[in-house]
């Protein structure tokens, strides 16, 4: 069985038709022969290697209620990602060896994508021991990426100890920095808007100064560190001055981060609501800025679903997080690749290639060539979308996008060679 998509622009420039079978790409050409395939229409559309998300909370165990990796799978599928990473935030925590083979084992199951289990720093993210690093590495899952994500790995000797621990075996630390002594009631980014509107801030050196420890703990140590969801400028200036020092620190910028600021807070609607929390116009201005020139190297959607009783409430009392798997390329394409900051190989880039190989995936990534893996994503840049989170394949309608036209739409997902989204519809 052979499926031939006609008519796609490779990354935005040449076009052509894509051949494949068996989970591979088999033949890329023009005006390809039929033969027996099932034809695709995939003509205007831009062709990128499938998706590799960093940092997906996909909920199970625990949460169910807000997402099942069956139901997170199926929203990477509907945006375009070939591969997940499930942060270690479940209940129970995704700590030991048994916990990250059975969240592999469900993902395995679904078949929507490749989900990739992180495996938690600390025992119970509790910040005080640290979990079985090699045990979850060495087991079926294996583990590269670890972190406590939702928490900061504070205590500097621990942060230490667990860069230490994982170069042995090619690891990275994933750090949620986030000095939690500077964040205590936190609810919003320290600013104009939260004096304005009475929220407890969370300012912006409580990640910078994490960021600034962290850089010069992985020098000390020599080891991997990858920043989540960085949101301020000053986080830039210190990444492109660490990776400039030749530490080897990566980071992420989520797509929320580069698209909303803290003004809509004035809402009061916890939709808004997030960790870290929406910042400035100069900030977002700053991220995007990193992204061209590469001090950030990866745009992670912190996909964080959280059932409506969750957000359906006041501020205060709402939990942090955004949904983001289906508007993440969207947001990516309006963003960056509109004003030209981004083309389209520099979205492959931030959005696959570099995601895969930080995790050290060798079948995510690849670039779209005859005899790789079959995981592609077609992406119509022109047939804007309103975004419904009722209508998304998330269990969660937490979106900060409701209601809101992005400027085009996922159309096709091929997983390893699997028709995962058709059109525009996650297939059954
Ligand atoms: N980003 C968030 O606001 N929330 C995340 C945790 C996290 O990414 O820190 C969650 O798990 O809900
Ligand atoms: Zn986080
Ligand atoms: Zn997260």
């Amino acid at each position: 069985m052979s499926t031939l998509f006609t008519g796609a622009s490779i990354l935005g420039t040449e076009t052509a038709d894509i051949r494949i079978a068996d989970g591979l790409i088999t033949e890329i050409g023009t005006a390809l022969e039929p033969g027996d395939s099932t034809v695709v229409d995939a003509t205007g559309m831009i062709a990128l290697p499938g998706l590799v998300d960093l940092h997906t909370h996909l909920r199970q165990p625990g949460r169910e209620d807000a997402e099942t990796v069956l139901s997170g799978t199926r929203a990477a599928a509907a945006g375009g990602f070939t591969a997940v990473h499930a942060m270690a935030n479940t209940t129970p925590v995704q700590d030991t060896a048994g916990v990250v083979e059975q969240v592999a084992k469900l993902g395995a199951k679904a078949g929507y994508a490749y989900v990739q289990p992180v495996g938690a720093v600390t025992v119970g993210l509790a910040g005080e021991r640290l979990a079985e690093l090699e045990a979850m590495h060495e087991s079926r899952a294996n583990v590269t990426m670890f972190s406590d994500d939702g928490q900061c790995v504070s205590d500097p000797v621990l942060m230490r100890r667990a860069l230490e621990y994982v170069r042995s075996f090619g690891g990275i630390i994933a750090q949620h920095a986030q000095e939690p002594r500077l964040t205590e009631g936190a609810q919003m980014h320290e600013g104009n808007v939260s004096a304005e509107i009475g929220l407890a801030g969370w300012p912006a050196v409580a990640e910078e100064s994490i960021i600034a420890r962290d850089c010069l703990l992985a020098q000390h140590v020599g080891s991997r560190l990858h920043i989540l969801h960085v949101s301020t400028k000053g986080s830039v200036e210190l990444i492109r001055w660490a990776k400039a020092q030749g530490i080897k620190v990566t980071a992420e910028a989520t797509p929320h981060h580069i698209s909303l600021d803290h003004a809509l807070a004035r809402s009061y609607d916890p939709r808004y609501k997030v960790n870290p929390p929406l910042r400035t116009a100069a900030d977002i201005e700053a991220l995007k800025a990193g992204l061209a020139d590469g001090t950030i190297d990866t745009i992670g959607t912190d996909h964080a679903p959280h059932p409506t009783e969750a957000k359906d409430c006041e501020w205060a009392a709402g939990a942090f997080g955004m949904t983001g798997l289906e508007t993440a390329l969207a947001v990516v394409h309006k963003e960056l690749v509109e004003p030209g900051l981004l083309d389209w190989a520099d979205v492959a880039r931030v959005m696959s290639t570099k995601p895969a190989e930080i995790s050290g995936m060798t079948d995510q990534g690849q670039p779209i060539d005859v005899g790789q893996p079959a995981n592609l994503c077609f992406y119509d840049p022109e047939s804007p979308a309103t975004v419904s989170g009722r209508h998304q394949e998330t269990k969660s309608s937490n979106t900060p996008y409701e209601g809101m036209t992005l400027p085009g739409r996922v159309m096709h997902t091929v997983f390893r060679g699997r028709v995962t989204c058709l059109g525009g519809k996650v297939a059954e």
